[in-house]
């Protein structure tokens, strides 16, 4: 559905903010694409919405290539493009309904037309009783489900979310995430998440890219990242809570449940180590369930090395991915995350702060 092939795009002053990305989202999927501030996501979004274009490479979506269509062709490629974004910038003096009506005023859809597509778009989005409030009167996320069906106004393949949940609550984001992918259920539509959030790709999304200063590090179906495990986003996505409280030199066995024909469960992790004796201390833990199945990323901290290696070595042998390390480097990767998000925050808070 959605093709990008050797995809660059460099500002003007010389900044390379994606550099020759290749990705392939099929049709019906929901995909996330993360990555530290600066990474190039939102420029990303821009160059699919053909609004903004790629400096090289190409982009197909639906079959139409965005860097050679022109005139009509493009306008109805354009078309099967909507947009969701963090601050979704509804028309303070219209109604909800008026705001969802407004992209098919635009387009010339003849009232009659218009008024059955609202009527019906603010029944997808949960919002009928709604229908005569202003923005003011509507919560974050009733303004944010407005936008939704403004973005479907026009009946789009695809739905391109920048940050769509970032300025929500976690109930309300929750909210949001399951009404994105009951759209996609009901309607068939292609979904791309731009967000900082794990929680958000742990929720809903098919498959997951890492951008990292333009380039795509990491890409594939969510289960199959989170199996690879050593690398950067499979601990993002199933992360640990910070191990401060750990002597810098304590070995750790970290242990992840999740790889196909390992164990089933974490229980059966706790169940192996304990008929082999072992009664370490559990330092950190996360257990998700993620796509139906339980992933489980432990930190153990054996008595001594010896210990520990025995320990990952019964791990292994039961199909569970385990590794050794030290409290002093799971506590500079701490460090780095939070550092990250403190920047991404400091990002945030300037935008808002702009509006
Ligand atoms: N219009 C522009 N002109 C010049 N440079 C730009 C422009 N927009 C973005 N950049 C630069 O391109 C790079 C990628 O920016 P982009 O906004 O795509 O990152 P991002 O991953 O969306 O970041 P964030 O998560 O903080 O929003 C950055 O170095 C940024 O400074």
């Amino acid at each position: 559905m959605i093709e990008l092939r050797a995809v660059s795009k460099v500002y003007p002053g010389g900044v390379t903010a994606l550099d020759s990305v290749d990705l392939s989202i099929g049709a019906g999927e929901i995909h996330g694409i993360v990555g530290r501030s600066g990474a190039g996501k939102s420029t990303l979004i821009r160059c699919l919405t053909g609004l903004d274009p790629a400096t090289s490479g190409e982009i197909t979506i639906d079959g139409v290539n965005l860097g050679t269509a022109r005139g009509a062709a493009l306008m109805k490629a354009r078309r099967k493009i909507g947009m969701v974004f963090q601050h979704v910038n509804l028309l303070d003096s219209r109604t909800a309904e008026k705001n969802i009506a407004h992209p098919l005023e635009v387009a010339g859809v003849p009232a009659a037309e218009r008024k059955r597509r609202v009527d019906e778009l603010l029944e997808l989005v949960g919002l009928s009783d709604r229908r005569k409030n202003y923005p003011a009167q509507l919560s974050g996320g009733q303004k944010q489900r407005v936008g939704i069906a403004r973005a479907l106004a026009a009946e789009p393949r695809v739905l391109l979310c920048d940050e769509p949940t970032s300025a929500l609550d976690s109930a309300t984001t929750r909210q949001i995430l399951s009404l994105i992918r009951s759209l996609r259920d009901r309607l068939g539509i292609t979904v791309v998440i731009i967000t900082h959030e794990m929680s958000v790709v742990r929720e809903i999304c098919d498959s997951v890219s890492l951008l990292s200063e333009g380039r795509i590090e990491r890409s594939g179906p969510l289960l199959e990242v989170i199996q690879d495990t050593g690398s950067p986003l499979s601990k993002e996505l199933i992360s640990l809570p910070p191990t401060a409280h750990l002597q810098a030199d304590a070995t750790i066995v970290e242990a992840l449940v999740a790889a196909e024909g390992g164990l089933a469960d974490v229980g059966e992790l706790f169940a192996l180590l304990g008929r082999h004796g072992f009664s370490a201390q559990v330092a950190a833990g996360t257990i998700e369930t993620i796509q139906g199945r339980q992933v489980g990323r432990l930190h153990f901290t054996p008595g001594d090395r010896d210990e520990a290696e025995r320990m990952a070595a019964v791990l292994r042998e039961a199909g569970v991915h385990a590794e050794l390390t030290t409290a002093a480097t799971v506590q500079r990767e701490d460090a780095a995350r939070q550092e990250d998000n403190e920047a991404h925050d400091g990002r945030d808070g300037q935008e808002g702060g702009a509006r």
